[in-house]
């Protein structure tokens, strides 16, 4: 039995990279399809928001010297694109997927429509939530703590490039060691940064716990959703 009836998966845009140095790298996106496949196939109801940096990035050094929230419109078009090729994964996967965007672009993607969200959720459809949360000056972290909240999830899973939450930046301390948990307020006190300020700040008020763990080890997810110990959660 999974430990979760309803999950918001926030998977790192620039983990869809690989080993590439931009772009979508294919089998990378269908491992990770087929792991969430995994956790549906359990009864887990699955809703997910995808980030942008592998694409971003990639055009990041023309928007040097941009206007900041017109650069940020192009990081959330870099999300939508990434839901679409993941939708499209699931789909050749055999599985069920609809993107819900936060911008309207309706010739592409449909709109974000809260009860519609809710509605392919207990069909069993998995709902992947692109163009963060339709704001300049957010992240796609704080687009997965607003949806989590939206739909009733129990928990937000941040799939990430580190296996958790560690004392300081593992990629500059190789002496950081990792917590197993830890509450929502040590973490602000520590200023430990792997969840944005905003989407922590989200997440606490709205008691919604977060766990941390490694989008590149294989299992994770569903030791994750079956409540094993795995990465780092973050309670209140
Ligand atoms: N205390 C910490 N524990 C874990 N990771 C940390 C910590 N401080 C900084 N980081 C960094 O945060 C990064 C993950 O966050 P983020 O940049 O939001 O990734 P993404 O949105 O692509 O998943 C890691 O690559 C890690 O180097
Ligand atoms: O609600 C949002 C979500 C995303 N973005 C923009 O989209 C980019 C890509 O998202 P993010 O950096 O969170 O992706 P990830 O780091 O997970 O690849 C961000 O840098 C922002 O420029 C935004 O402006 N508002």
């Amino acid at each position: 039995m999974p430990a979760y009836k309803r999950i918001l998966l926030k998977l790192s845009g620039e983990a869809l990279m690989g080993d590439d140095a931009y772009g979508i790298n294919r089998a990378t996106i269908v491992r990770m399809v087929r792991e969430i496949q995994e956790v549906v196939q359990l009864g887990c109801e699955v809703a997910v928001v995808i980030g942008g940096g592998n694409i971003f990035r990639g055009v990041a050094g023309g928007s040097v010297g941009m206007d900041r929230a017109t650069a940020d419109y192009m990081g959330m078009l870099a999300t939508v694109m990434n839901s679409l090729a993941l939708a499209d994964t699931m789909r050749q996967e055999g599985m069920t997927a609809r993107v819900m965007s936060a911008i309207s672009i309706e010739q592409v993607v449909e709109p974000y429509v809260r009860p519609k969200a809710l509605q392919y959720l207990e069909e069993g459809k998995v709902v992947i939530f692109a163009a963060g949360t339709g704001n300049p000056f957010f992240t796609t972290d704080t687009a997965a703590a607003l949806r989590g909240a939206e739909i009733g999830a129990q928990i937000v899973l941040k799939a990430t490039k580190v296996d958790g939450v560690y004392t300081a930046d593992p990629k500059k301390d190789p002496e950081a060691t990792r917590y197993t948990q830890i509450s929502f307020d040590e973490a602000i006190t520590k200023n430990l940064q792997v969840l944005d300020a905003t989407a922590f700040a989200l997440c606490r008020d709205q008691k919604l716990p977060i766990k941390v763990f490694s989008i590149f080890k294989a299992g994770a997810l569903k030791r994750v959703v079956m409540g094993e110990d795995e990465g780092t959660l973050v309670h209140v």
